[in-house]
This record gives structure tokens, C-alpha cells and sequence, in this order.
């Protein structure tokens, strides 16, 4: 993803950005099943089958802790983002309100990242 994301000369902005559009995730109408990690003692099943789960509190904070000048924060945001919605997909049903609340999330998501980071 470095290599999408603009020059290194944009990098100042790229972390202002990635907060602009991780509120824009939490304030989705869809955004609920993903805003908290998931209770891994009230899912059965979810700790097995999920070897990484990630949330976008979780990305918040890691957001929240990284450093403007190491770079990777714009690569590493990206994939703890698809890491939810790859998450959502291995774990639900298509056609169930999770399901459909992951894919609409990511339709979302795709489009904006790529209007404000391409
Ligand atoms: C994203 C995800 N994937 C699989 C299972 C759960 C969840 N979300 C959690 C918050 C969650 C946990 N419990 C419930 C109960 C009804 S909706 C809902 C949502």
C-alpha cells in the first residue's frame, strides 16, 4: 500500500487523514458490530476461527500511539481496516446484518480512502 499512498512530501497530511476517515468509519450507520473488539467469551466459536481480531477502537488507539515520522502508519491503518471487514467475512453469513454491515463498510471505505489518499 506505500506505494499508492502519495509521496512522501503528502505524508504530513496522511495522518490527519487516516483519523478523518477512521471518524467517518465509527459514525457510519453500519459501523456498530465493529466498534468494539468482539466479546470472545459471549461469540462461540469467534477466538478459534479469527486469529486476529481487530476493531476500530482497537485502530484508534493504535492510530492514536503512532508516530507521524515512521511511515508504516499509513500501511499499517489500511490493513487493520480490511483485517476488520476480512474478519467480518470469514465469520459471517452474506446475507446475515453482520454480514451485510461488512460489506457495505468496506464499499464505503474503498471509496473514500481512494478519494482522499490516492
Ligand atoms: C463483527 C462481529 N463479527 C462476528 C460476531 C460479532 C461481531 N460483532 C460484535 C460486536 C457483536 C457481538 N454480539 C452481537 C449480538 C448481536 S449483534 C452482535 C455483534
Amino acid at each position: 500500500c506505500a506505494k499508492k499512498a502519495k509521496p512522501h512530501k503528502d505524508d504530513k497530511k496522511d495522518l490527519a487523514t487516516c483519523r478523518v476517515l477512521l471518524a467517518e468509519l465509527e459514525t457510519h450507520q453500519d459501523a456498530w458490530p465493529f466498534l468494539k473488539p468482539v466479546d470472545l467469551k459471549a461469540v462461540p466459536g469467534y477466538r478459534k476461527v479469527i486469529k486476529k481480531p481487530m476493531d476500530f477502537s482497537t485502530i484508534r488507539e493504535k492510530l492514536n500511539n503512532s508516530q507521524q515520522n515512521n511511515e508504516l502508519f499509513l500501511c499499517t491503518f489500511i490493513i487493520d481496516v480490511n483485517l476488520v471487514f476480512d474478519n467480518c467475512e470469514r465469520f459471517n453469513e452474506d446475507d446475515s446484518e453482520i454480514g451485510r454491515a461488512g460489506h457495505n463498510m468496506r464499499r464505503f471505505f474503498d471509496k473514500r480512502w481512494t478519494e482522499l489518499l490516492q
